[in-house]
């Protein structure tokens, strides 16, 4: 079931996401999915201005760019680091590791780390083709943890933040959508314009691999946080 809450701009979307948080951890929640990307920049704006302490807790990121060392600026790591960790230190923060040599043994240590700490609360963004960590059209529902190809619409969307289109890593390690499926609650945020096609598609089309964040439907505690572009095209 996905719950629809509309609120005016990104700000405040951050302000009612601190609310889910908070609700969260007054329900004993110890372990947060995080997410990365432009969206939850004014959650975790909200999070670090917050009372709430997260030195208990543990995080899990869904994902990271193959390649990318933690201390590089276009890291995920560096981004959660930057945003939330330096300001409001978690227990543990997980994260893939861009840096592996192995890929294989990296999904499975990875999963691994799902196995132990099962998710509680996941935050999730969403691609404009509806892709939902970097689990792209197509990806197969019960996969975990894997290394994925980036689409070429992914590569443009995410260049903003590299000086050339060609610096932007092609692969990444991301949790399966098998694996964002297993969070008790997952709270989607999605905002602007470019994403209100997505939006309709993930709440109001049919559940189908070509829209991978559509799957969602078939969680059962599942809220979805939309400015008025991001939730214009919904009834
Ligand atoms: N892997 C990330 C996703 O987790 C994120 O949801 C998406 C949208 O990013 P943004 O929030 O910047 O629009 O981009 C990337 O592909």
């Amino acid at each position: 079931m996905i719950k629809v809450i509309k609120v005016k701009d990104q700000v405040e979307g951050g302000k009612k996401a601190l609310e889910i948080f908070s609700e969260a951890k007054n329900n004993g929640v110890r372990v947060f999915g995080l997410a990365t990307g432009s969206t939850p920049v004014t959650t975790y704006e909200q999070l670090v201005k917050s009372d709430l302490d997260f030195s208990n807790d543990i995080s899990v990121n869904l994902d990271e760019y193959v390649g990318l060392s933690k201390d590089n600026p276009q890291s995920y790591a560096y981004y959660m680091h930057e945003h939330l960790f330096k300001h409001k230190p978690f227990k543990h923060s997980y994260l893939p590791n861009g840096m592996a040599k192995d890929s294989s043994l990296e999904c499975q240590r990875y999963n691994q780390i799902l196995e132990d700490n099962h998710v509680g609360l996941q935050l999730l963004g969403i691609g404009r083709n509806g892709h939902i960590g970097f689990n792209e059209p197509g990806t197969d529902i019960n996969e975990k943890t894997h290394r994925v190809a980036l689409t070429p619409s992914t590569i443009e969307a995410n260049a903003r933040f590299f000086e050339d289109e060609n610096e932007v890593p092609k692969y990444a390690y991301s949790m399966g959508i098998g694996s964002i499926m297993n969070a008790d609650a997952i709270l989607l945020e999605a905002f602007g314009k470019k994403k209100a096609q997505a939006v309709k598609a993930m709440i109001d089309g049919e559940v189908t691999p070509d829209v991978p964040a559509s799957i969602l439907q078939k969680h059962p505690n599942v809220t979805v946080i939309v400015d008025e572009e991001a939730g214009g095209l919904l009834d």
